[in-house]
């Protein structure tokens, strides 16, 4: 995994993954540690097992061998042994109850020197010629303890044991001498291999069978002398050394057997050179090792299962108090309130809380500070707002309207008179337009001076708007002029009525200073469908002009 990539985990997932892969390294070293350790201890104890017992084996093999030897000895040194026919005969109830009492004896007898057998227990080979055999040519001048070999004489004497197997024994003689040291006779004792080969098996456990652990003989030469069934077939000692210990061998039948050895010791009158070996196949002897490496294997992937799931708890644990912090932090750019940090932190992260609750204090504070200058800045803009508004309103209204008699001007006229003249066009229904012109005005200017003309033309506007309906429209059409337009109009009597109604209201007032002042009306309905514009303005125009010549101070229609 890339660093950066690890980087994108959050904190507490790198806790756990750092913590889960520390533990996990550490169970699986400490695993290994303790199960090679285990292994050594294992194998060695097998090993020592195999080794006592071997050990064991040899002992008793050879106290046996020992034992019997002295026996014969013992047996051979009585005085007066062969002295008389009852000591004969004596001599053989001897080695009668010596072989009914101990089965390993297969024969034994005394042969006089010159190989015939005198006496035997059972009266085996009574009268027999010994003389070509081992036991009886050593055994006449020393005790001689034989190697095994198979029975010659007495094998048709005596049953097997096993009929796959011959008969087979070692030997034990010793001279007979009379009291000045003459040879009068050899000892002869046979005694059943198998005799020696349970001795040797006594020493493996209940559950030899199934732990596969077995006893070998071996010669001197390293031929097997027991089990018989492999005699001959297999050794070891072609590749190995001969040691006194046990450890791994591979046997000439390619398979690798724990191996414990020992060389019978010898005496003067043994030579025999025998090795007792116990062997058990190693993946037999080491299977315990491997239900146990699955064990521990399957402990460890328990133990690192725990411990992961311990990482992940202590880095929730660890975590949690940056967790709060975090989203403190997250609350400082949102919350408008201040924000409150946890209080129970460690030493570190005191010192952070404390910065992080002075910027949410700070924060709160200006925060508060912006949102006042906000609200006030929002407050004068509102002001400002309304005033131009207001300004614009009245530069609108001054724009539009005449700043004499406070009626609209000649532009705003225009404006409405279009706006008239498209709404006729539109429903087929025709508008009033009255345009008015003061009579003989160049006299009041003349006789009263402008600034009361000025008055007058103000109060004539004041009463033409006081004259008709609010939904009218009034306007100063020039210099003394003024225009009326209202909409809809359908019959001239209504344009006549309006027209007339103006003429009297002005004609009536007493104007101050001037006293009375009287209007000319010309007047036209139009079709906004039919006629223009300016074709409207000037047939009103032209009826105005009428109403002058006519005498003023009247009206007239087009
Ligand atoms: N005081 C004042 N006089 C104005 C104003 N505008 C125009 N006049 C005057 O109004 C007079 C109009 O005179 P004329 O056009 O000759 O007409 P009249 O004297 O009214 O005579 P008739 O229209 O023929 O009845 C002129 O003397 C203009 O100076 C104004 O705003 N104030």
């Amino acid at each position: 995994m890339k660093i950066s990539y690890f980087y994108r985990f959050s904190f507490r997932t790198q806790l756990a993954i750092t913590f889960g892969i520390v533990t996990f390294v550490v169970l699986v070293t400490a695993s290994l540690i303790f199960g090679f350790w285990f292994v050594r201890l294992h194998q060695a104890s097998i090993q020592n097992e195999l080794q006592a017992r071997v050990h064991a084996a040899s002992e008793l093999v050879m106290q046996s061998l020992k034992d019997r030897t002295a026996e014969i000895i013992d047996l051979s040194r009585t005085p007066d042994l062969l002295k008389s026919e009852d000591a004969i005969a004596q001599l053989q109830d001897r080695m009668n109850n010596k072989r009914a009492l101990k089965s390993e004896y297969a024969w034994m007898g005394v042969a006089n020197p010159d190989g015939k057998v005198i006496t035997a227990a059972g009266k085996m080979l009574l009268g027999k010629d010994v003389t070509s055999r081992d036991w009886f040519k050593v055994g006449r001048t020393a005790t001689w303890l034989g190697d095994v070999h198979e029975a010659v004489l007495l094998s048709r004497l005596l049953p097997r044991e096993n009929e796959n197997e011959p008969l087979r024994f070692i030997d034990i003689a010793a001279p007979v001498q009379n009291t000045k040291g003459e040879l009068i006779g050899v000892l002869g004792a046979h005694l059943h291999w198998s005799w020696v080969t349970t001795l040797a098996e006594s020493v493996l456990p209940e559950d030899a069978s199934v732990r596969e652990i077995q006893v070998y003989i071996l010669s001197r030469d390293g031929v097997t002398l027991y089990p018989f069934a492999d005699t001959g077939k297999i050794s070891f000692r072609q590749n190995e050394d001969l040691k006194n210990s046990a450890t791994e061998i591979v046997w000439s039948d390619s398979k690798a057997y724990v191996t414990a050895q020992i060389g019978l010791p010898q005496t003067p009158e043994q030579h025999l050179g025998w090795r007792v070996v116990l062997r058990q196949p190693v993946e037999v002897a080491y299977a315990p090792l491997k239900t146990l490496a699955l064990q521990m294997i399957v402990l460890t992937l328990a133990m690192a299962i725990c411990a992961a799931w311990l990482a992940y708890r202590v880095a929730a644990f660890v975590n949690a108090p940056i967790a709060l912090l975090v989203q403190a932090v997250q609350r400082l750019g949102v919350d408008t309130n201040q924000v409150d940090v946890p209080k129970r932190l460690p030493q570190e992260l005191r010192t952070l809380a404390d910065a992080i609750q002075i910027a949410s204090t700070d924060l709160t504070a200006s925060r508060q500070e912006l949102v006042e200058a906000n609200e006030m800045l929002e407050r004068r803009v509102e002001e400002r707002t309304r005033e131009l508004e207001l300004a614009n309103d009245a530069l609108a209204r001054q724009a539009m309207t005449d700043g004499l008699t406070n009626v609209a001007n000649r532009r705003a006229f225009d404006m409405k008179q279009s706006e008239l003249h498209a709404l006729s066009a539109r429903t087929g229904q025709a508008y009033g337009l009255l345009i008015i012109d003061v009579d003989h005005f160049k006299q009041v200017n003349d006789n009263y001076g402008h600034h009361v003309g000025d008055q007058v033309l103000a109060a004539i506007a004041s009463k033409i708007t006081a004259s008709i309906r609010t939904t009218d429209f009034v306007a100063r059409y020039g210099g003394e002029e003024f225009a009326v337009m209202f909409y809809p109009v359908t019959t001239p009597d209504e344009l006549a009525e309006v027209a007339e109604k103006l003429r009297k209201n002005v004609s009536q007032f007493t104007f101050s200073t001037v006293g009375h002042v009287t209007i000319s009306l010309g007047g036209c309905m139009i079709s906004g469908g039919s006629i223009d514009r300016e074709s409207g303005l000037k047939f009103a125009d032209g009826a105005l002009y009428q109403s002058k010549l006519a005498g003023r101070n009247r009206y007239t229609l087009a």
